[in-house]
């Protein structure tokens, strides 16, 4: 059995950079990045880069996905709105553990005007290196997909 390895980023204007650096931390620990941008810093609009990354985890192209715009939100809500995702904003590595262990989450959002570079590489490789623990918390991830239909 071959496992899927492969992390979709994307992020608005205000995270190029530090969606760089987390694509370059992540592809380190082993992770098959699919950067999907955008390059330029021209401004842009964050729901359809949170989607377009979000679409590629929700058709199992890749396992996880991580998104980043100012503050995280607005792409969080965006990702969220694709059916099969569950995205949480992190801003400190507890956070970005327990949306494995406990949420099943497939995409991590950080917002790159809110933490510095160190922690947002930190709070990426929490997320990319925990695993869900399922038991009774696969019950209530499972409620929640249920809300989808
Ligand atoms: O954080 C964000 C959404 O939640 C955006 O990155 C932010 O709203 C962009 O703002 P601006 O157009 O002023 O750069």
């Amino acid at each position: 059995m071959t496992t899927n390895n492969r992390i979709a980023l994307s992020s608005d204007h205000a995270a190029i950079e530090l969606r760089q650096a987390v694509a370059a931390h992540v592809a380190s620990l082993g992770w098959e990045v699919v950067d999907i941008g955008p390059t330029s810093p021209e401004s842009t609009h964050y729901p359809k880069h949170g989607a377009a990354a979000a679409q590629l985890v929700a058709s199992g192209d890749c396992r996880l996905g991580i998104v980043l715009c100012g503050t995280g939100q607005g792409i969080m809500m965006a990702a969220n709105k694709v059916k099969g995702i569950r995205c949480g904003v992190c801003s400190e590595t507890f956070s970005a553990k327990m949306i494995r262990q406990h949420n099943n989450a497939n995409m991590l959002s950080i917002g790159a005007r809110v933490v510095g570079e160190g922690l947002a590489l930190e709070i990426a490789e929490a997320f990319v290196s925990t695993e869900f623990e399922g038991g009774r918390h696969a019950t209530r991830v499972d409620m929640i997909n249920a809300l989808e239909n």
